[in-house]
């Protein structure tokens, strides 16, 4: 494996007497696709939140980048969450008061870039994902496919060293789904991105390199490792 980007240890998470995690562990190599399946409610999502740092392991430890991330403070994990993650969910996440620029340029202007420079590499991003005559369009005025590109770009438009995707093809239709997963493989392998995505489609989970299964709030399986890139 490449070298690890992300490690979870021995984590666990409960909501109230549920749990959501029980004892997991996992190693992600830099630049590795990685595919986590299993039955609804084994806590898929909850491995991808802990991960990213939206919610916190109530034992064991996240790394990234072989730092600790689970004891830090808000205002540095919610950093980390702008300028080293990006996320893409399933629907609802761009803003359906802007356009497609607009939407795309808002990570950066976060981050303190001006309109301007913000609006250039967006359209960039848009037109290298087929929907740059899109910029100026609002959500309401795309198709469910043009909607998720759109997400993608601003998912990727800091150009995260990792990508969280949570069922990002489950409000498609198969050939816009491939559609996206073929765009989100691709600039992800041109940047070294790291894909964590979380699938119930067989069909996208293939575009990984690694497939993980979830049972439980556990590890079923975690396929073999390959060397990022020579699985694509
Ligand atoms: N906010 C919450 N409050 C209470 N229980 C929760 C909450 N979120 C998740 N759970 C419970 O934690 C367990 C894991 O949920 P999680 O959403 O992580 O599973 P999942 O595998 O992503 O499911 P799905 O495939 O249906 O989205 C489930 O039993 C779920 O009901």
């Amino acid at each position: 494996m490449n070298d690890p980007i992300l490690e979870a240890k021995n984590i666990e998470k409960w909501y109230g007497p549920t749990p959501a995690l029980r004892d997991m562990s996992l190693v992600i190599g830099r630049g590795e696709i990685v595919a986590v399946t299993g039955p609804s409610g084994c806590g898929k999502s909850t491995l991808l939140h802990c991960l990213s740092g939206i919610l916190r392991p109530d034992q064991g430890s996240v790394q990234f980048q072989q730092r600790d991330i689970t004891n830090v403070s808000e205002a540095t994990r919610s950093r980390l969450r702008r300028t080293a993650f990006g996320v893409l969910f399933q629907f609802g996440q761009i803003v359906p008061e802007l356009t497609a620029v607009e939407n795309v340029t808002l990570p950066l202007q976060l981050g303190g870039s001006r309109f301007r420079d913000a609006a250039v590499r967006a359209q960039r991003l848009l037109d290298r994902l087929g929907v740059g005559d899109l910029a100026g369009k609002r959500p309401g005025e795309m198709s469910g496919g043009q909607q998720q590109r759109v997400a993608l770009a601003r998912a990727l438009v800091t150009e995260p060293e990792v990508l969280f995707a949570d069922e990002p093809t489950g409000a498609l239709d198969s050939l816009a789904g491939e559609q996206v997963m073929v765009e989100l493989v691709r600039l992800a392998g041109d940047h070294g991105t790291t894909v964590l995505v979380v699938t119930h489609n067989v069909q996208v989970a293939a575009y990984a390199d690694r497939e993980i299964t979830m049972r439980d709030g556990q590890l079923e399986t975690a396929g073999q490792v390959t060397v990022a890139g020579e699985a694509r």
